[in-house]
C-alpha cells in the first residue's frame, strides 16, 4: 500500500539529541551521536548488530544514562528527570518491543484495558470501552476483542501488541524490529500499520529494523549507525547512494528488491 504524503514539521524536534556518548567498559558504543526526530515523522534507524541501536532507545526513555551529551526528549533533558516526571514523560513514549508479549490468559479486551487500569484510573468506563475499539479499529482487529492471545496467528499478536502500545495515545513511538520473525507478507502487513499509525495518530516514530524493506516502506528519513556515530542518513535511496563498502554490503547482504 502507498504511503500517505506525512505531514512533518522540522521546525518541531520532538527528540533532539547531541553529543552522546555512552561506554561499558572499554567497549565504547556511541561515539557522539546528534539526532532530531521531528514531529510526525517516521525515522528509520539501521546499523549492524551490536553497534547500539538498543542502547539509544534505552537512552531516549531514561532506562540507561549517557556519559556525555543533550538527550532532550518532548521538551525535557531526560537524563535529569526521576522518579514522577521521569513516569510522566514515559508515559508520552510508546514502546514496541520485539518480544512485547501479551498475557495468554487474559482476552484481547483484557490486554488492552491493562495499560489504562494502571495509569489511567481517571476513565471512565466508557471512555476505557471507547478507546479499546478505536485502537482495534486501528490495527483492523476489531472482530478478535473476545478471543484469546493463542487463538490469533503471530501477525495478529504483534498488532495488537501495537494497539495496546497505542491505547495510551503516545506522541512518539519507538519500534524495535517491528517485522523480525514474521513472513513476508505478513512485513507488509506490519509496515502498512506503522504508517497507518502515523498517519492517524500523527505520532513521531523511532524505527529501528535490519529489515531493508520495512525501512523503505516506513522511512520518511533513515540513518545509519556506523561505529558509534550516524555516518549516513537521508532517504532511503539517499543513503545507499554511496561507494562506501559498510553501506554497500549492509545493503547487499540484505536486501531483496
Ligand atoms: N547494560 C549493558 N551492559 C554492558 N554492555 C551492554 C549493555 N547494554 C548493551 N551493551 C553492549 O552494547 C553493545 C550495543 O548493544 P545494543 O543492544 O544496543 O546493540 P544493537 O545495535 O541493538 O544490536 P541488535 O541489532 O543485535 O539488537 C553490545 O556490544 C552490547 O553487548
Amino acid at each position: 500500500m502507498k504511503k500517505n504524503k506525512p505531514i512533518i514539521d522540522t521546525s518541531n524536534s520532538v527528540i533532539n539529541i547531541r553529543g552522546l556518548e555512552k561506554s561499558f567498559g572499554d567497549l565504547d558504543v556511541l561515539r557522539g551521536v546528534d539526532l532530531d526526530l521531528y514531529k510526525g515523522e517516521n525515522l528509520v534507524v539501521l546499523g549492524k548488530s551490536g553497534t547500539g541501536k538498543s542502547v539509544l532507545i534505552k537512552i531516549i526513555s531514561g532506562l540507561l544514562k549517557p556519559d556525555a551529551g543533550v538527550v532532550n526528549v518532548l521538551g525535557q533533558e531526560v537524563d535529569k528527570l526521576k522518579g514522577r516526571t521521569l513516569d510522566e514523560l514515559r508515559l508520552k513514549i510508546g514502546f514496541s518491543f520485539q518480544n512485547s508479549a501479551l498475557y495468554d490468559s487474559m482476552t484481547i479486551r483484557q490486554n488492552l484495558e491493562f495499560p489504562l487500569v494502571r495509569n489511567r484510573r481517571d476513565m471512565t468506563r466508557g471512555e476505557v470501552d471507547r478507546m479499546v475499539a478505536v485502537v482495534l479499529d486501528a490495527v483492523g482487529l476489531s472482530q478478535t476483542i473476545n478471543q484469546m492471545p493463542s487463538e490469533l496467528s503471530g501477525g495478529q499478536r504483534k498488532r495488537i501488541g501495537i494497539a495496546r502500545t497505542l491505547i495510551l495515545q503516545p506522541e512518539i513511538m519507538l519500534y524495535d524490529e517491528p517485522t523480525a520473525g514474521l513472513d513476508p507478507i505478513t512485513c507488509i502487513d506490519i509496515n502498512n500499520l506503522i504508517n497507518e499509525v502515523q498517519s492517524r495518530f500523527h505520532t513521531s516514530s523511532i524505527i529501528i529494523t535490519h529489515d531493508l524493506t520495512c525501512a523503505k516502506d516506513v522511512g520518511d528519513r533513515v540513518v545509519m549507525l556506523l561505529d558509534g556515530k550516524f555516518q549516513r542518513q537521508g532517504t532511503f535511496e539517499e543513503v545507499f547512494n554511496t561507494d562506501d563498502e559498510r553501506v554497500k554490503l549492509f545493503h547487499d547482504y540484505n536486501f531483496i528488491d
